[in-house]
């Protein structure tokens, strides 16, 4: 049996913050910038509040319209940049201002390039506070494109790569400072749609991974022990965790409201284990939940199983003889 969480810990009492992030300016189709919405039509805040977390919505965060623009030499080739840098500062300012008010951020993205505005904020923060960082990027893509490398030019691509201090100056300098994450505050869970020139990148900067054939072989408990190992141990007035949850994660046969899909993702069992096991932590601190487009969603099913995963991060369990549950 292995140990008891202590579920008193911190993030169960942390008051939570839904910041809704109403873009697409990072990603190739239309549709994400509907995702928050989508997320309350499933009644998110309800659903947290009804586990005895304090939750308050605090809107949409305003940002540029979506003119949609081609790839643009002299934005290091990619698409839509000044208006994902403008999103990218206002998050980075309403992330930055809630975890100095003592309360967790819950992104409602928005596409993934939101994350380089949310992670930049929470380093900052983490240094302020003399916090550790600890990032968990659970995604069927590495997102660690730079200008470069990128296929695409969609911005949604990149922020790992700008968090990692590589790319424009606009995105890697959020937060004042660069790199805002370092290889040892990242690992990143489900990958299985990686460009080659990410493997040579995440290779050459020792990031942690596992990907969908270290999943189908550890399975997803010995998976997510080796994924938090780091942070055994760790006081949790000390400790921050962010998770980054990209909705393509998900296999496409459950979540098949995403722009991206890649078939061979984890399933409903899978995918809650390992949200339950990011709650047992108890050192959540902060979350981006990206990639949802309702325009390809069913009858919001992927909504409403993205808010059944959120419940198990704040300790919706299916464990009976839990009697703190
Ligand atoms: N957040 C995402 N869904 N990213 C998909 C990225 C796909 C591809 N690697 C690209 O750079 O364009
Ligand atoms: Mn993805
Ligand atoms: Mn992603």
């Amino acid at each position: 049996m292995p140990s008891q969480p202590d579920l008193t810990a911190a993030s169960l009492h942390t008051p939570i913050s839904l910041i809704g992030v109403p873009t697409d300016i990072g990603a190739g189709r239309l549709g994400a910038a509907m995702g928050p919405d989508a997320l309350r039509v499933a009644q998110l805040g309800p659903a947290l509040s009804e586990l005895g977390c304090e939750v308050r919505d605090l809107g949409n965060l305003a940002g540029p319209a979506n003119q949609r623009k081609p790839r643009d030499a002299e934005h290091g080739n990619l698409r839509n940049f000044g208006e994902a840098v403008a999103w990218n500062q206002a998050v980075h300012d309403a992330v930055h201002g809630q975890l100095a008010a003592g309360r967790m951020p819950l992104m409602l993205g928005g596409d993934h390039s939101l994350a380089v505005g949310s992670i930049s904020a929470v380093a900052r923060h983490c240094r302020d506070t003399g916090k550790r960082l600890y990032v968990l990027w659970l995604d069927a893509h590495a997102d660690f494109n730079t200008p470069d490398t990128s296929p695409s030019g969609n911005i949604h691509g990149i922020p790992v790569a700008c968090l990692s201090g590589l790319g424009p100056r606009e995105l890697t300098h959020l937060a004042g400072f660069a790199p805002a994450l370092g290889p040892q505050s990242l690992c990143q869970i489900g990958l299985r749609s990686v460009d080659a020139q990410e493997k040579h990148l995440i290779k050459t900067h020792n990031i942690d991974v596992f990907d969908m054939r270290a999943i189908d072989e550890l399975g997803m408990r010995e998976t997510m022990l080796r994924a938090l190992a780091p942070l055994a141990g760790c006081d949790p007035s000390q400790t921050h965790l962010h998770l980054s949850f990209d909705v393509d994660f998900l296999d496409p046969e459950i979540a098949p409201g995403t722009g991206t899909t890649v078939r061979g993702g984890p399933n409903y069992r899978e995918a809650q284990l390992c949200m339950e096991m990011i709650a047992d932590t108890g050192l959540l601190g902060s979350i981006d939940i990206v990639e949802l487009n309702p325009a390809l969603d069913l009858r919001n099913q992927t909504a409403e199983l993205v808010v059944d995963l959120v419940q198990s991060l704040f300790g919706k369990s299916t464990l009976v003889k839990d009697l703190r549950r």
